[in-house]
């Protein structure tokens, strides 16, 4: 967990977001985040975490619009998808896909948009073979996958990345590689994040400051120790009680 206190890289304020015509999505939403800070977003399906990442990006879907509220964005933001083979073109090897987007946004010759790319890889600990070989989409696992998507995030040199549940479509413990990989980038590269989840733990490992959502609307948010000792409002409370505990062995001590 990082905790910094800068001026804001990002910040939110009274942001609303609606389906044409009128219906509300995002509910006057606020919040701001400090250079290399992590800022996490819970809530049910539906409360509308996807629809405030995506606002903060630029890409809402078709359809949904701003109707209130401003983001003032000091850095670059680049957005870690949940379901990573659904961010992977399935027809372009991934090594390809990658040196596309370097080459694109670094604005470098071919040839050293391929290093930068297979940099890239190495550094998000990919094996070699990946490198050799033109690999497909199909041809990798789901956390190679999203290995894959998280370099080519990097690749844009975010100052912000934006992740929406990125480890949800993926087996737990490979969740778990996911999320250190993630947290070591961090530490290395000193981007902010913008993690939605609606997994407690990981909020309560990723996050120093948490907001939580529930139909569009922030219903809490704070420093993340005090928010989850002393979650104020019934609807945090709710959320931490339906966590399941693990239960005690028996014959434990
Ligand atoms: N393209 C769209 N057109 C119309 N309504 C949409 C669209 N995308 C999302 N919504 C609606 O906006 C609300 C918020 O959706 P959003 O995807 O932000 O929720 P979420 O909290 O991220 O949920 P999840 O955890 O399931 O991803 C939901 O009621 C959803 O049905």
């Amino acid at each position: 967990m990082m905790t910094t206190s800068t001026s804001p890289i990002l910040e939110i304020e009274s942001l609303s977001l609606a389906a044409k015509p009128n219906k509300i999505l995002v509910d006057n939403v606020g919040f701001s985040l400090g250079k290399g800070e992590t800022f996490g977003l819970v809530g049910e399906s539906g409360s509308g975490k996807s629809l405030t990442l995506r606002a903060i990006l630029g890409l809402l879907p078709r359809g949904i619009e701003k109707v209130g509220g401003v983001i003032k964005k000091e850095a670059t933001g680049a957005m870690v998808f949940q379901d990573p083979r659904g961010a992977l073109d399935p027809l372009c090897p991934v090594v390809k896909q990658l040196t596309e987007v370097v080459y694109y946004r670094q604005q470098l010759s071919r040839k050293a948009s391929r290093k930068a790319a297979l940099e890239l890889l190495e550094m998000l600990g990919l094996p070699a073979s990946l490198k050799d070989a033109d690999r497909y989409p199909s041809q990798l696992s789901g956390g190679q996958c999203q290995r894959v998507v998280i370099a080519m995030a990097l690749a844009c040199k975010p100052g912000i990345l934006l992740c929406d549940e990125p480890t949800t479509a993926l087996d737990v413990t490979v969740q778990r590689q996911i999320i250190e990989t993630i947290s070591a980038l961090q530490r290395e590269l000193g981007f902010a994040m913008v993690f939605v989840t609606h997994n407690l733990a990981i909020a309560a490992a990723m996050c120093s400051k948490l907001c939580v959502m529930k139909e569009g609307k922030i219903v809490e948010q704070g420093d993340t120790y005090t928010l989850l000792q002393n979650p104020q409002h019934p609807y945090t409370q709710m959320l931490m009680n339906s966590v399941l505990p693990v239960p005690e062995l028996e014959g434990s001590d």
